[in-house]
């Protein structure tokens, strides 16, 4: 029962997966080198359910849970399942030092979501103190980590970390992502059903940033490609991609935003960067990075993964006249949003 259970669970985890190696191995770890995985805000909507797809996950040898509260809870539910990450809770900032040291890779889902009527900006005056505040413990006890920010807004946060890890003396922009793979998640199902392609086989890059028209799906790159979408059906695909995120915090009606399909993609782009360290080749996700596809210095394209974190940034690829309109559309408001973590970070 339970094996049909787990290898259920794998199957769909593995699906999801661009990269499609997701928890292949769900018990025997063999000679996988110890990665430690630190979660920051690991008590919270995303940081639980993340927390557990991660235990879940024999390239963990050792996931650290921090949260200012509740983490003790959490680290000791995961810590009850067989598998090979050990589990340590953390809670406090007097804390958050051994919660961080040794970290290959530290996640943060640390902050407010949003509720209804709101924009993600609108949670900037909340959240960017507390990454800022992580950012500064994360240059202080494991600089040399791979950074994947959670927290909203996106394109301001990412930023924000990296005017601290610079003003720490410890940037390197290839280990700073911000996380956009849910984007490219909601992508993938919606086309998937609109093409009525198989939607384990679908493949769709998003680049720009991560906010309303800042999301900008690429479909006419879509894998497998459809000729059956009218160029209306494009139009209502990007829309809807680029208001998945406001479609869940409306259904949530004031209960946050969401945190099981994000805690996936989570785990999906942990993941990625974990194969990437452990030199797995061909490691391509999408990821909100420092950037010179464009004029502007953080985007969102794909990405290939390594060894050192982001081996490459690739390039846009052919766009529709319809992407490029996009693209030229959203760079204002993706720019107006770096510059404010900068000056944020700057000031503060
Ligand atoms: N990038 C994305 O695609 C994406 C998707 C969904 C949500 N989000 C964002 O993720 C964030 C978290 O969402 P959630 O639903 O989990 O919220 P939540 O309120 O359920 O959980 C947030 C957690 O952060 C903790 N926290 C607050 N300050 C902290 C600090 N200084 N150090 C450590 N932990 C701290 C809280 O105690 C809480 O447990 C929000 O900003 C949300 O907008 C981003
Ligand atoms: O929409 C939100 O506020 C949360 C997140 O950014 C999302 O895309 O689901």
């Amino acid at each position: 029962m339970r094996t049909a259970l787990l290898r259920s669970v794998e199957t769909a985890l593995r699906r999801g997966s661009s990269s499609s190696h997701f928890l292949r191995r769900p018990f025997s770890s063999g000679s996988l080198p110890d990665r430690k995985v630190a979660i920051l805000g690991a008590a919270g909507g995303i940081g639980q359910p993340l927390s557990l797809l991660l235990k879940l996950n024999p390239l963990v040898s050792s996931l650290s849970l921090y949260d200012i509260a509740g983490t003790p809870g959490v680290a000791a539910d995961v810590s009850h399942i067989n598998t090979r990450a050990e589990v340590a809770g953390y809670a406090g900032e007097d804390q958050l030092g051994k919660a961080l040291e040794g970290s290959d890779v530290v996640i943060i889902p640390a902050g407010v979501p949003r509720k209804p009527g709101m924009t993600r900006d609108d949670l900037f005056n909340i959240n960017a103190g507390i990454v800022k505040s992580l950012a500064t413990a994360i240059a202080k006890y494991c600089p040399n980590a791979l950074v994947n920010i959670i927290s909203n807004p996106v394109n301001s946060t990412v930023p924000i970390a990296a005017e601290v890890f610079k003003k720490a003396g410890t940037y390197d922009e290839k280990k700073l992502f911000g996380v956009t793979t849910l984007d490219v998640l909601r992508a993938k199902t919606f086309y998937a059903a609109k093409a009525k392609v198989p939607v384990e086989e679908v493949n769709v890059p998003v680049v720009g940033g991560h906010a309303g028209i800042t999301i900008l799906p690429l479909f006419s790159q879509a894998t497998p490609a459809s000729n059956s979408l009218s160029h209306e059906d494009v139009k209502a695909l990007t829309k809807r991609t680029q208001d998945g995120g406001t479609e869940v915090v409306e259904a949530k009606a004031g209960k946050g935003s969401a945190t099981l399909s994000m805690a996936y993609a989570g785990a999906i782009f942990a993941e990625a960067c974990l194969k990437g360290l452990n030199g797995v080749p061909d490691i391509i996700e999408c990821s909100f990075v420092q950037s010179n596809i464009t004029e502007l210095p953080f985007f969102a394209s794909k990405v290939r993964l390594g060894k050192n974190g982001v081996e490459e940034v690739l390039g846009l690829g052919p766009l529709s006249d319809f992407e490029k309109q996009g693209l030229e559309s959203l760079k204002s408001e993706l720019k107006s949003s770096i510059e404010k973590g900068i000056k944020f970070a700057s000031e503060n």
